[in-house]
């Protein structure tokens, strides 16, 4: 039995490691999982960019999907990726989307479960795996759902879900930086700023939202605010990604191709995408 998914990375509007409450917005950069079911005993795992990669979420994921759906089959994963790991993009919330669904197309029963219900068991298998701080339940439903949304991660519910059309422009440093090990209680001491993002997101306010989480989560992650100001006059929102290092820049295409040519005078990479409304998707 074997299927195959996709799912999108994601952006940051605001960071849920303040308050649990989080934006994401889906971009178009993804990660594709197949996935092979038989009577072996255990699952195995595979990350075709980087063999030494952690595969414990990817193969959690199939155990949760077969166990739930199936008859506790074991079998392999494999996922393929455009997104870099650690960099901010929710490579491990489109990494664990893909596999979720992929295991279901593998069973055959990918339209007998809602997307919602598929992300929240990606979710779990990331608490279960401790790759997240909150459950990332934003991060899950923006690149499970598409275009943005707004989530109560404490909860895993989902608040908003919206329609964004930006073009996205993403500086990733050459550096790495695992959500699991970001200082949380640091980004709490910033919940009233996390809250007044929440207002702005919550009344459609999405770029300014992502202009103070930018400012604010890099104060309490220690991540520089240069290229945040540098975006400002170019872009109508640029935030801190995650728990960074990547930052995004949202707004109109000519203007952050100039945006562009700043950033590249930095050490890293940048990548000009654009929003994207549909979801983790089957192949
Ligand atoms: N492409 C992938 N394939 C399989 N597993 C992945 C992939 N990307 C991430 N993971 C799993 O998730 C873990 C955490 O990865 P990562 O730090 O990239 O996730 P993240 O919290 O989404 O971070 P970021 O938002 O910075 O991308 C990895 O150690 C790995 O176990
Ligand atoms: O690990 C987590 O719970 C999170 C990590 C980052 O992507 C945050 O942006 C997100 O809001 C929550």
């Amino acid at each position: 039995m074997e299927g195959r998914a996709a799912a999108p990375a994601a952006g940051t509007v605001l960071n849920a490691l303040a308050t649990g409450r989080g934006s994401a917005f889906a971009i178009d950069m993804e990660v594709t999982a197949s996935v092979t079911l038989d009577d072996s005993a255990g699952v195995t795992g595979e990350v075709a960019e980087d063999p030494d990669a952690d595969t414990a979420l990817i193969e959690r994921c199939v155990e949760l999907v077969a166990e739930e759906f199936g008859d506790g089959q074991g079998g392999a994963v494999r996922t393929e990726s455009e997104i870099p790991m650690a960099a901010g993009l929710k490579s491990s919330s489109a990494a664990a989307n893909a596999t979720v669904l992929a295991t279901l197309d593998a069973l055959g029963v990918e339209n007998e479960v809602t997307r919602e219900e598929a992300a929240k068991l990606g979710v779990r298998a990331a608490r279960e795996t401790g790759v997240t701080a909150t459950g990332a339940f934003d991060d899950a439903s923006a690149s499970m759902l598409g275009g943005l949304t707004v989530t109560d991660n404490r909860k895993d519910a989902l608040l908003v879900r919206d329609e964004v059309n930006w073009d996205v422009l993403v500086f990733t440093p050459d550096e790495k930086a695992y959500s699991a090990d970001a200082d949380v209680s640091r980004c709490e001491q910033v919940a009233p700023v996390a809250s007044l993002v929440e207002e702005l997101a919550l009344g459609g306010r999405y770029a300014e939202a992502m202009n103070v989480n930018g400012l604010a989560f890099c104060a309490a992650l220690d991540h520089p605010t240069d290229p945040a100001v540098e975006a400002f006059p170019l872009a109508e929102g640029a935030s801190l990604s995650g728990t960074g290092p990547s930052y995004v820049a949202v707004g109109e295409r000519t203007r952050l191709e100039d945006l562009r040519d700043i950033w590249n005078e930095r050490t890293g990479t940048t990548h000009l995408t654009t929003t994207r409304s549909e979801g983790a998707r089957t192949l």
